[in-house]
């Protein structure tokens, strides 16, 4: 049986989110402190959150996640028990670690809820590990598991998912609408410096859309057009943001005459904010507003092809990591592309405001 050595323990890795109205504005202070975001936008965002009575629905999700990987691996005979710490909210990183060093724990394998690479999907998570490690006295050894947006366990999900949700479009829109594959925005020189040669962020977006499209042909006969758009965009107006919105998308396509759209938050691992307010919300609003036919597919969430994949990637890594490696090479699963790095290459996605510390890279 495949061994987890030398990691005696997972480590989920999260945003973290607001669970009450009192936690909201903390919460957003958290995220944004050091970063240029207008008064306004931050305004508007609590307001997202307070729609939903001041309570995200990251920490739930993660929650089921780490019970359903639990699960899993104790269905598969890993004895590693899994840990849970959030960058912006209770609990906090830090904490987290100081209890795996109460509980013996050595040396942790580390599983980011964000599939891709950027500095705010990627090195902003590692400057925060790294921030706790130096934090607490004793900390165990944390290694960030690779990316994994090409891991059959995520793309197979959304494949589903996007089944399931062209079916609820009506009959005429189920075969000649549109795919629009979403994800969070980000600044366009945040993008250009992503991944080693940059454009990592929007590179490995496009081949999980294609993946996605392929794959949907092939269950359908039919290949769907398809486009990469975002949402969620912040930061002062002159900055160029990564577009086009998914409800200007939605407005050129019905422009156009397209007779529907299935909305894919392939950014997304779970149901976050960003995927109830500004997809399942505002995106339909608009959708409805201008009388286009409309489904969101589901994120991978708790999916047990997802979870299972945790489990792999954990097992992956070890199999690099052992002591004693046997000369079969190590299997990646990667589907379209080749697996992504154990370890950030130097200089992979630099946070703009200057270099500090960060874990599980070359640098
Ligand atoms: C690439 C990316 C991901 C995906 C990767 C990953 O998952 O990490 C992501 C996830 C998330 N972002 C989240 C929330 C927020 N992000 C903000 C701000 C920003 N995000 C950015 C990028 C990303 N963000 C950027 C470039 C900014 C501008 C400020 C900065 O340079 O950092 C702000 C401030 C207000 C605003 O500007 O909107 C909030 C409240 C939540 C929690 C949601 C919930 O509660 O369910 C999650 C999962
Ligand atoms: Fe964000």
């Amino acid at each position: 049986m495949a061994s987890p050595t030398p990691y005696d323990a997972l480590l989920l890795v999260s945003f973290g989110g607001p669970e009450k109205p009192a936690d909201v504005v903390p919460f957003l202070r958290n995220v944004t402190a050091g970063k240029n975001i207008p008064d306004a936008r931050l305004e508007e965002v609590g307001e997202h959150y307070y729609g939903f009575g001041g309570r995200s629905p990251i920490n739930d999700q993660n929650r089921a996640f780490v019970e359903a990987l639990r699960a899993d691996l104790a269905a598969d005979g890993v004895d590693v028990p899994v840990y849970w710490g959030n960058r912006n909210w209770d609990p906090y990183l830090a904490d987290t670690l100081a209890q795996m060093r109460d509980d013996g724990v050595q040396r942790a394998a580390a599983l980011v809820t964000s599939a891709y690479s950027s500095y705010s999907g990627c090195r902003q998570y590692r400057e925060n590990l790294a921030a706790a490690v130096a934090e607490v006295p004793g900390a165990p050894r944390i290694d960030k598991l690779r990316h994994y947006y090409n891991h059959p366990g995520f793309l197979e999900p959304m494949v589903d998912a996007t089944l399931a949700a062209l079916a609820e479009l009506p009959e005429a829109a189920r075969r000649a609408g549109h795919l629009a594959f979403v994800t969070h925005s980000i600044p366009v020189s945040m993008d250009d410096s992503s991944g080693p040669d940059g454009n990592a962020y929007t590179a490995q977006h496009r081949l999980v859309m294609e993946q996605v499209v392929a794959r949907v042909r092939q269950e359908t006969g039919h290949r769907y057009p398809a486009e990469l758009v975002f949402c969620s965009r912040s930061g002062p107006p002159h900055v160029p943001w990564l577009e086009p919105d998914v409800n200007d998308h939605l407005r050129d396509l019905h422009a156009r005459e397209v007779p529907g759209a299935v909305v894919v938050p392939i950014g997304f691992v779970s149901d976050h904010m960003e995927v109830i307010y500004d997809l399942d919300t505002e995106a339909r609003a608009t959708a409805e507003e201008i009388g286009l036919p409309f489904a969101r597919a589901a994120t991978a969430g708790v999916d047990p092809r997802f979870v299972a994949m945790a489990r792999d990637l954990l097992l992956e890594r070890a199999a690099v990591e052992a002591d004693q490696p046997t000369d079969q090479p190590v299997e990646r699963a990667a589907v379209g592309s080749p697996a992504s790095w154990d370890v950030c290459p130097v200089g992979c996605c630099p946070n703009p405001r200057g270099a500090r510390p960060a874990l599980s890279g070359q640098d």
